[in-house]
């Protein structure tokens, strides 16, 4: 599994360049499938998600070409084939193949997908876009979950999603994007990932209107043709490295930014202390300098982050948050609205010396700022993974944290980038 040794105490400063965006890549990946065409996908990040998706893609008959460690050439073939069950279970992506093999081969069959366990990962809202584009889903006895075209083609539809899931959203659009006539996406999910493959389908021949917005009108075509496409930069790799200089006291410029995904991500660094200065349109630089005071709200009350779908506050980034509250001065409560378990993680944190009252499984309050000591933690799901990063950076002694499978798989680089910022890191078995 491997774990990291990481000996904390010293701000991490330094500069690094963001890698593209992991959970844009994976719907990007999935809608190669789409198309007989070769399509080139850029600024791909190198990551053991993405290659589980690559392994899944040539399983069903795809050729994947490494142009170079980020660019990749990916021609789909019979679609037809074997989608390894531990392989779909070892992602959340793998959901992704609905989609584009509905659209394609009229029917999907596929294990119930994985990824973090941070609380159900709900497949009502999939079920209820794909069905309406005229389509019936069912979970099997033996658990796969099974989804058929009704007749030969998709029929586009107005779809109204329960819930804005994002890799519902995803798979929704790339199955209208073959359907027949207009599909209207209502209630769908609107962040940059979504964004990234909509452009992506215009490229290919689509035609989606609405993108960024929670209506996307979709015009389906008979057939898609291949493209290059240029994958986005991963905001939740951005918010975690402000997250690092900011707790550890260090300053780092980061490279490959997209300044103007960041407007929310900033207002909920502001109120744990944090800011950063925009320098140029693709950089940033998280000064060594800053307010480190937990915010109160006017009247004196206590200060809340809080996350919901785009474009407010990504729920990926509040383990950082709360983390990165621990070393600020004051009270603030942290709220994840969206995944039932993971703020669970956050005894992993107490035991390292930080003061947080896990209220219920949605709410803590972190009361800073805390001295860290070195500890033996586990890294229950990627992003936690990474707030105990944080937290090794920032403690006394030496931190060992296992189950690092469940941080690289997010994460690019991830030892040679903290490396490279001078934190005493040590990869070992
Ligand atoms: C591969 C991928 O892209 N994974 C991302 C994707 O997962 P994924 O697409 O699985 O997440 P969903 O957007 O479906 O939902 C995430 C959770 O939020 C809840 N929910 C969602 C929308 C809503 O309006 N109300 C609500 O309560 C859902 O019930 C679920 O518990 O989006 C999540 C939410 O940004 C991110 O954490 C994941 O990193
Ligand atoms: C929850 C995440 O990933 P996944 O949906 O792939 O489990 C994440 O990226 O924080």
């Amino acid at each position: 599994m491997g774990a990291y040794l990481i000996k904390g105490g010293k701000p991490a400063s330094g500069e690094i360049t963001i890698s593209g965006n992991k959970n844009a890549a994976l719907p990007c990946l999935a809608a190669t499938l789409l198309t007989d065409d070769t399509v080139r996908l850029c600024n791909v990040p190198d990551i053991e998600d993405v290659s589980v998706m690559c392994k899944l893609l040539k399983g069903i008959g795809s050729s994947v070409v490494v142009v170079d460690s980020h660019t990749l050439d990916i021609t789909s073939g019979t679609r037809k084939g074997f989608l390894s069950e531990e392989l779909v279970e070892a992602v959340r992506g793998s959901i992704l193949f609905l989609g584009p093999l509905l659209a394609i081969c009229q029917e999907a069959r596929l294990t119930p997908p994985g990824g973090d366990v941070i609380g159900l990962r709900r497949l009502d809202t999939h079920f209820l876009g794909l069905s309406s584009l005229d389509a019936t889903c069912s979970l099997e006895e033996d658990g796969s979950l099974y989804i058929h075209a009704n007749h030969s083609r998709l029929k586009g539809n107005t779809v109204f999603l329960d819930e804005t899931s994002v890799t519902a959203t995803e798979n929704v659009i790339m199955a209208a994007s073959l359907a027949e006539g207009e599909s209207v996406v209502l209630n769908a999910a609107s962040e940059p990932h979504v964004q990234d493959l909509c452009m992506m389908l215009n490229l290919m021949g689509c035609k989606i209107e609405g993108i960024g917005s929670n209506l996307l009108r979709i015009t389906g075509k008979k057939r898609l043709h291949g493209c290059s496409f240029t994958l986005g930069s991963d905001f939740m790799e951005t918010g975690s490295f402000i997250g690092l200089a900011g707790a550890s006291g260090g300053e780092i410029l980061l490279r490959g930014v997209q300044v103007e995904h960041l407007r929310m991500i900033r207002l909920g660094f502001q109120r744990i202390g944090l800011d950063f200065l925009i320098d140029g349109p693709t950089s940033i630089l998280i000064p060594r300098k800053q307010k480190r005071l937990l915010y109160r709200e006017v009247g004196g009350h206590t200060g809340k982050v809080d996350d919901s779908p785009w474009p407010g506050f990504p729920p990926d980034l509040l383990s950082i948050i709360t983390v990165c509250a621990t070393q600020m001065k004051g009270s603030i409560l942290v709220h994840e609205k969206m995944f039932e378990s993971r703020m669970f993680f956050v005894d992993w944190l107490i035991r390292m010396g930080a003061d947080i009252i896990l209220c219920d499984p949605h709410r803590a309050v972190v009361n800073g700022p805390s001295r860290l000591h070195g500890s033996i933690v586990t890294s229950p799901d990627v992003r936690a993974g990474m707030a105990l990063v944080i937290a090794a950076s920032c403690a006394e002694g030496v931190t060992r944290i296992e189950n690092i499978y469940q941080i690289e798989r997010g994460y690019e680089a991830l030892s040679q980038k903290l490396l490279g910022l001078g934190l005493a890191i040590e990869k070992v078995l």
